[in-house]
């Protein structure tokens, strides 16, 4: 039996009508038809969190193509505005952008897709299963977060060395269903998503970059969305030890870490959690697109110089 028709045998055996992964032969022919279109051969990969999009300015010689003119890539979803126009989830441009970085080739994604969009998590991950077969070794993923822990400041630029998937105790996890061992192993481990050789460099970077006041290095926890936390939610978190909250990432991250990918990972912290009940504070997606916004330069150099030391 051909891998792909072990894939649709497991999905019907199996009964899981909501299981949408993609084979090895999917990805592979959807890795190769991008490749066709673009001259760059990169080896870095990036993902733009909420906010910042702008991480794309880094590039040279910049080739784009759109996430909906490649097969099965997750667009944004959106929302329907009071004025009955679609929109994208804001921040979230919907574009993979190829270039040339320090004298490295790089490709980024400008824009991510959500669980909270109502996609399945297997969509999500594809376009991290293509980088990984477009020869990609080494991942940045980035994010805007809310700070859990009461040290934090919006603005404070935390490099995770662990994650909370707090959907995964559900089962919501982008390694379910049948594995290919093309990919990576049945069980992976999953206490060194985030590499200590990459968190060394981002430090030492982000501290001769003058950084050091607002340089963390925390947990990030993974939550649905798209409703943000309450605050009993909050204070739970920090009972489990999380630094920052957010709504992606660890699907991407548990995928390029089953698959060989180094992965680091970089979070915003855009906003604080509220922590008490009487609070007049409420959480909002604009505050962390503007914070988003006001970080944005210093990500960039950040990153920047990361991969210049590569
Ligand atoms: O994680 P990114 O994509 O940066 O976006 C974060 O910001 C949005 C909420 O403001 C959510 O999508 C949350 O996950
Ligand atoms: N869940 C969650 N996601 C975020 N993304 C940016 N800020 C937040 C937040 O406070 N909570």
């Amino acid at each position: 039996m051909a891998t792909s028709e072990v894939n649709v045998f497991c999905r019907q055996m199996s009964g899981m009508t909501s299981y949408e992964g993609y084979s090895y032969e999917d990805v592979s022919r959807i890795a190769k038809s991008v490749l066709d279109r673009v001259k760059c051969r990169p080896h870095i990969g990036i993902i733009c969190g909420s906010g910042l999009g702008g991480l794309a300015n880094m590039l040279e010689d910049k080739e784009v193509i759109l996430y909906e003119d490649i097969e099965g890539f997750p667009v944004s979803t959106g929302h329907i505005n009071l004025e009955h126009t679609w929109k994208p989830v804001p921040g979230h441009a919907g574009q993979l952008v190829f270039g040339w970085l320090h004298g490295k080739q790089v490709v980024l994604m400008k824009g991510r897709a959500h669980l909270y969009e109502g996609y399945d998590v297997h969509k999500i991950i594809l376009p991290v299963r293509v980088m990984k077969l477009m020869g990609v070794k080494m991942l940045f993923v980035t994010n805007a977060s809310g700070g859990i822990n009461p040290d934090y400041n919006v603005g404070d630029i935390m490099i995770i060395k662990d994650h909370f998937n707090m959907p995964g105790f559900a089962a919501v996890n982008p390694l379910v269903g049948p594995n290919d061992d093309r990919f990576g192993p049945r069980f992976p481990p999953a206490s060194q998503c985030y590499s200590l050789r990459l968190r060394k460099i981002v430090r030492s970077i982000g501290e001769k970059l003058g950084m050091s006041g607002y340089l963390r290095e925390g947990v990030y926890c993974f939550l649905g969305g798209p409703s943000f936390e309450t605050v009993t939610e909050c204070r739970f978190l920090k009972v489990a030890g999380v630094d920052a909250t957010g709504m992606s990432t660890v699907p991407e991250v548990l995928v390029a870490g089953h698959c060989g990918i180094e992965v680091c990972g970089i979070s915003l912290v855009t906003n604080k959690c509220v922590m008490e009940y009487d609070s007049k504070q409420v959480a909002n997606h604009e505050e962390v697109l503007e914070t988003g916004e006001k970080r944005a330069h210093d990500m960039q150099k950040l990153i920047s110089a990361v991969v210049g030391e590569l």
